[in-house]
This record gives C-alpha cells, sequence and structure tokens, in this order.
C-alpha cells in the first residue's frame, strides 16, 4: 500500500485499506447504487438512520416513556424468517458441503449472483458496516464488513455487533483480514420510483463461499438472512474456520451459574431455533439460593485455554429473541432489557398507546390493536386463531441491557464451560434430562439430537427431524467430518477438563391430555441444579440404555405442582419409545455412510443392544 494511494483512498472511500477500497469500489460499480455511506457507529449517525427509516414508513417510533429509542417493524409478509431451501454452502468441492447443506459451485453461484448484483442498489444508499465478532481487544479479532442497501439491517447491525470507526481503523492498523459480507435486498428503484417500506425479492440466495471466508446474500432483509455477522458468519464461516484452526463455534447459549453455597459453574447449551436458548440463558431460577447469569444468548466460541479447559465466549453485542411466549412470567429478564429501549420489534403487534405487544407477553390481550399486517385485532381474533404477531417475531435489542448480563461478558478469553446441553422440542421418548457416559457417547447424543421444526425458518413446523448439535441449518461443512472434528477435540484434551454432556428436553408432553409434563422456564433451574450436582459428583443417577437418569428423588420438585407419576413420565425412559427412535437414527446416519466416524456407528450398535435389553 504506498502512502499515495492511502491519501487518495482515505478522501474517496473512509478507508486506507487498499483492499477494502478496491472492495468496496468494484461493489459499487456492479450494483449501482446512489451512494455511499460508512457506517461510523456514533449516536448521530443512529438518529439519522432511525429517523430515515421512520420518514420511510418502514419504522414506527414507539412511545418514549414506555419504550425510549425504540421502533416498531413490520416487515414484507413472505420475508419473515430463515429461508434453508435457499441457503447455500459453495465449497469448491461438492463433498465438503455435506448431504445436509444445498450445494452449487462457486464459479457457477458466483455468476448466477453476479447478474442478480447487477444494478441491484439503483436508486439507494449503499452502506458500509464495519463489524467484528467477540471483542475488539480478542487475541485475533475476527473481523468482518458488510455491504447492505438496507438501513434497517444497519441498524440491526448496530445493536447485535460491535461495528464502526474503531473496528475500521484497527482492521486498517493491522491490515487485518476481514470477511467480506455482500447484502442487497434485491429490490433497485427506477428513476422517481416509490419506495416501499420492505424491499425484498421473491429470489433469494443466502450463500457462502467457506474456502474464501465469503458471504453473498440476496433477496431478504429478515434477520438470519441479512444480518451476516450472525448465523452466516459466527457460525457457517466461523464454523469452517474453527475446524481448520482447532475449535469450535456452536449455537449455544452460555450461562453463568452460582450455586447457594457459592460454587460457579458456567454452562453451555445447543437447542434448535426457538427451543428455549435465549430463555434458559436469562433464567431466574425459582429454587432458592441459585443466582444464574447471562453470556451468550446464542453463539458460542469455544477454545482451549492454557489450562487445558474450554473457554467459551459469545460474539454477539445483541439479542436477536423470538417475541412471542416472552413476558413476566416466562423470560422478565428479557422483558426488563427491552423495556430500557434501544430495540427494534419486527412482526409484533402495535398497541395504540405506541407500544409493543405479543402472544404471551400478558395473559389478557390489549382491547385494541394494530396487528403485524397493519390490520386491526381484538381479543376476538384472537380467540379465534388470528395471531396480532408472527410467530418468529422477534426483539433487537442491546445484550448489554439485560439485567442479570455477566461480567465475563466482557472479558474476551471466555469463561470456562463445565458442562454442554443438548436439547431439542420432542413431544415423546427424550426425558427431561439424561447425561453422557463421556465425551464420544456426549458427541453422539448431539449427533442424533432432534427437534420439532419451528417458525424460525420457512416451511412446515412441528415436523421431527434430526437438528445435530442445533447446527443442521449452520454448518459451513459436511456433517460427518463436524462429528469427526468433535471426536477430535475429545482426543486432544484431559478428559477430566472437558466438560460434561447431558441431553434435555422441556417439551415432553403428557400422552393421555397433550400438557406439558414439566413447566418449564425458570423451573429448569431444578435440572441445572442435578447437573452441577453431578458435576460435584453430589448426586446419584441411574444407568438407563441412553445414559444416566437422576434416581428417585435427585430431582428438586419441593413445591412443584407435579404429581410424582407426572415426574416420573417426565424423567421416563421407555425402551418401546427408543425401538421407534433407533430405525429414526439409523437412517440419520446412513446419509453419511462410512464418511460417519466409526465411533458414532459403535455408539449406535450399544444403544441398540442396550435398548433391546441385550
Ligand atoms: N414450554 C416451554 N416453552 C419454552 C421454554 N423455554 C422457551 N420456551 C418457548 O420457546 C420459544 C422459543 O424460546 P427461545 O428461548 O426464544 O428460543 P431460542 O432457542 O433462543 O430461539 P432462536 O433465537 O430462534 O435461536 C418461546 O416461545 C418460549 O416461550 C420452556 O422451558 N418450556
Ligand atoms: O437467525 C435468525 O434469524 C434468528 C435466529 O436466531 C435463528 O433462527 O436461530
Ligand atoms: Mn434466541
Amino acid at each position: 500500500m504506498g502512502p499515495e494511494l492511502t491519501t487518495t483512498h482515505e478522501k474517496q472511500t473512509h478507508t486506507t485499506h487498499a483492499g477494502l477500497a478496491a472492495w468496496v469500489e468494484q461493489v459499487a460499480e456492479l450494483t449501482q447504487p446512489r451512494d455511499i455511506r460508512w457506517i461510523t457507529g456514533s449516536p448521530e449517525e443512529w438518529t439519522e438512520l432511525t429517523d430515515e427509516l421512520v420518514e420511510a414508513g418502514t419504522f414506527v417510533r414507539l412511545n418514549e416513556e414506555k419504550k425510549p429509542n425504540s421502533f416498531y417493524c413490520a416487515s414484507d409478509p413472505s420475508d419473515v424468517a430463515r429461508v434453508e431451501d435457499r441457503t447455500y454452502i459453495c465449497s469448491v468441492d461438492e463433498k465438503d458441503a455435506g448431504p445436509t447443506n444445498n450445494w452449487m459451485a462457486p464459479d457457477e453461484m458466483k455468476a448466477r449472483m453476479t447478474e442478480l448484483y447487477r444494478g441491484s442498489m439503483q436508486g439507494r444508499t449503499m452502506y458500509v458496516i464495519p463489524f467484528v465478532m467477540g471483542h475488539l481487544d480478542a487475541k485475533v479479532p475476527m473481523f468482518g464488513v458488510e455491504i447492505t442497501d438496507s438501513a434497517y439491517v444497519v441498524v440491526s447491525m448496530l445493536v447485535m455487533a460491535r461495528c464502526g470507526d474503531n473496528v475500521l481503523r484497527k482492521i486498517e492498523e493491522t491490515d487485518a483480514a476481514y470477511v467480506p459480507a455482500l447484502h442487497s435486498v434485491g429490490a433497485p428503484l427506477a428513476e422517481g420510483q416509490a419506495d416501499v417500506p420492505w424491499p425484498c425479492s421473491d429470489t433469494k440466495y443466502i450463500v457462502h463461499f467457506p474456502e474464501e471466508r465469503t458471504i453473498w446474500s440476496y433477496g431478504s432483509g429478515y434477520g438470519g438472512n441479512a444480518l451476516l455477522g450472525k448465523k452466516c458468519y459466527s457460525l457457517r464461516i466461523a464454523s469452517a474456520i474453527a475446524r481448520d484452526e482447532g475449535w469450535m463455534a456452536e449455537h449455544m447459549l452460555i450461562l453463568k451459574l452460582t450455586s447457594p453455597k457459592g460454587s460457579v459453574h458456567y454452562v453451555a447449551a445447543a437447542f434448535p431455533s426457538a427451543c428455549g436458548k435465549t430463555n434458559l440463558a436469562m433464567i431466574t431460577p425459582t429454587i432458592p439460593g441459585w443466582k444464574a447469569e447471562m453470556v451468550g444468548d446464542d453463539i458460542a466460541w469455544m477454545r482451549f485455554g492454557e489450562d487445558g479447559r474450554l473457554y467459551a465466549v459469545n460474539p454477539e453485542f445483541g439479542l436477536f429473541g423470538v417475541a412471542p411466549g416472552t413476558g413476566a412470567s416466562t423470560n422478565p429478564n428479557a422483558m426488563a432489557t427491552i423495556e430500557k429501549g434501544n430495540s427494534v420489534f419486527t412482526n409484533v403487534a402495535l398497541t395504540d398507546d405506541g407500544d409493543v405487544w405479543w402472544e404471551g407477553m400478558t395473559d389478557e390481550p390489549p382491547a385494541h390493536l394494530t396487528d403485524w399486517h397493519g390490520n386491526d385485532w381484538t381479543p376476538e381474533d384472537g380467540k379465534a386463531g388470528r395471531l396480532s404477531s408472527h410467530p418468529n417475531s422477534r426483539f433487537c435489542t442491546p445484550a448489554s441491557q439485560c439485567p442479570m448480563i455477566a461480567p465475563e461478558y466482557d472479558n474476551p478469553d471466555g469463561v470456562p464451560i463445565d458442562a454442554i446441553l443438548f436439547g431439542g422440542r420432542r413431544k415423546t421418548t427424550v426425558p427431561l434430562v439424561y447425561e453422557s457416559r463421556d465425551w464420544t457417547h456426549g458427541t453422539f447424543i448431539g449427533a442424533t439430537l432432534s427437534s420439532e421444526t419451528t417458525a424460525a425458518a420457512t416451511g412446515a413446523v412441528g415436523v421431527v427431524r434430526r437438528d445435530p448439535m442445533a447446527m443442521l441449518p449452520f454448518l459451513g461443512y459436511n456433517a460427518s467430518d463436524y462429528f469427526a472434528h468433535w471426536l477430535s477435540i475429545g482426543k486432544g484434551a484431559d478428559a477430566s477438563k472437558l466438560p460434561r454432556i447431558f441431553g434435555v428436553n422441556w417439551f415432553r408432553r403428557d400422552e393421555e391430555d397433550g400438557s406439558f409434563l414439566w413447566p418449564g422456564f425458570g423451573e429448569n433451574s431444578r435440572v441445572l441444579e442435578w447437573v452441577v450436582a453431578r458435576l460435584e459428583g453430589e448426586a446419584d443417577a441411574v444407568e438407563t440404555p441412553i445414559g444416566l437418569v437422576p434416581t428417585e428423588g435427585a430431582l428438586d420438585v419441593d413445591g412443584l405442582d407435579l404429581t410424582p407419576e407426572q415426574v416420573a413420565k417426565a424423567i421416563a425412559v421407555n425402551a418401546s419409545d427408543w425401538e421407534k427412535e433407533l430405525p429414526l437414527i439409523e437412517e440419520w446416519f446412513g446419509k453419511f455412510g462410512d464418511q460417519l466416524p466409526a465411533e458414532l456407528w459403535a455408539e449406535l450398535d450399544g444403544l441398540k443392544a442396550r435398548v433391546s435389553g441385550h
């Protein structure tokens, strides 16, 4: 980089980083925006952008007294969730994407998308967002730069990631590598054409080039498809980096627990989208003397520390949480977080006094609402089954506002993980809690994790599918290689220092009346109490074919409105259920054939033998 160049680029493009300046110019050349705006992260910029979004009709400013500096937003009704069928891993070799990902040859995909991007930003501002996932002062800061033509994306990124000038300066000073992440809503405006509140395209592509550590996204403005630092970078691209560098990028919350006697444990938990991560991360324990603090609610990056333990950091800066079901009785900490304002609410309902509401926020809905489609809504509509808010409506809010955020959140080295939980949404079969025998068995529990699909992705809801480590839609490479990576993490470590692995299921139903067998939410602290007691060698467990479950009486159910039969049903491991599960696991592993690590086939054989009793 010559000094003359530096000066010119500084003037023209706000950066002294020649590579970045060239990329920005090249994208502008292709997409033909009206102008270019570099995102600095200043408070004035936030005000300007949100004012513009209000002006454009994309945002409605909420009542300052109820939700200061906060906004309501309704998306196009077709653009409400991740689009898994339009999400691609474009590795050079198809086999590196594996049988669970969509794949296209990188050149072919680039040719196709280049045509889509050609002129796609016409009439719009192109924003350049320098960001870092994790801490700016991490040993190796993980930089990215998102180019987008959506101000909604900019405002959301400002909440969700550390963004702006200080990030850019550090990229320049250290001449650092960054993940280029290109996003366009794919809705160019012709001369004089009026804009719509939520521009998007019927053609959508969410594309990852794992070898080049590059992301191209087109056609959607929705969170997981468009806020490219989140799932696209911190899971799909980061998982490929982590495989190469010997660490782990996982779809996990991180929770700090302090027991009544003062011992501290850090727990990570992988649950599929809309299966309870944010809620567990913000848990209010119902049992006396326990304290819970949130480190992260969605993503964990874990690396071995010098002491041989696995340390996790939350790479994010904000929370992008499922709104429905979030209320004072289920998640008071989330409610307190959004009360502080500085938030964006997408596809929820608007109250007549300029606040937001959604199903599950309060027992009684307000007498009148404007629903997420912009129509009048009354409790009568609710009784008729018409939802005021989309099931995947979201709050986007600064993590730092969470009243129970752990001080360790600010530690770039992270926290040492003592236990990992794998959980899904299963009406039957899977018990409330069980423990693996060892890391390999725990990897098997993760690799065979199953869950009913939710509204977080487009498509049918409630269908049971395998969702390994809750990463099915977020893996940047071949799932069988990912399982091998998990096993190799175990092999390379001192077993006594590895986190212990558990399975959980908050969602089991009573077969007789269909009700939840376990009250969930704050009461999940009772399960955490058993997990901690196991870690401390203070709780007994019984062997079952699938792992260790609490002995009768080991789970503290004091004061719960549950009969002993209900508790027994919640933790039961029924051979007849597992006989039905075995062929499903076999079919799942069959996708990988002899690519699947032999240890996992051996685990399956062991499970079969134990279930059938010999
Ligand atoms: N019955 C029951 N429902 C729960 C429990 N925990 C969470 N839920 C509900 O499950 C839905 C999703 O919960 P979240 O905590 O937002 O899920 P998440 O895993 O963070 O979802 P993503 O942000 O999409 O990754 C919400 O409607 C919650 O109210 C629980 O313990 N029991
Ligand atoms: O990525 C998103 O859009 C929201 C989310 O957290 C998920 O779906 O898991
Ligand atoms: Mn969440």
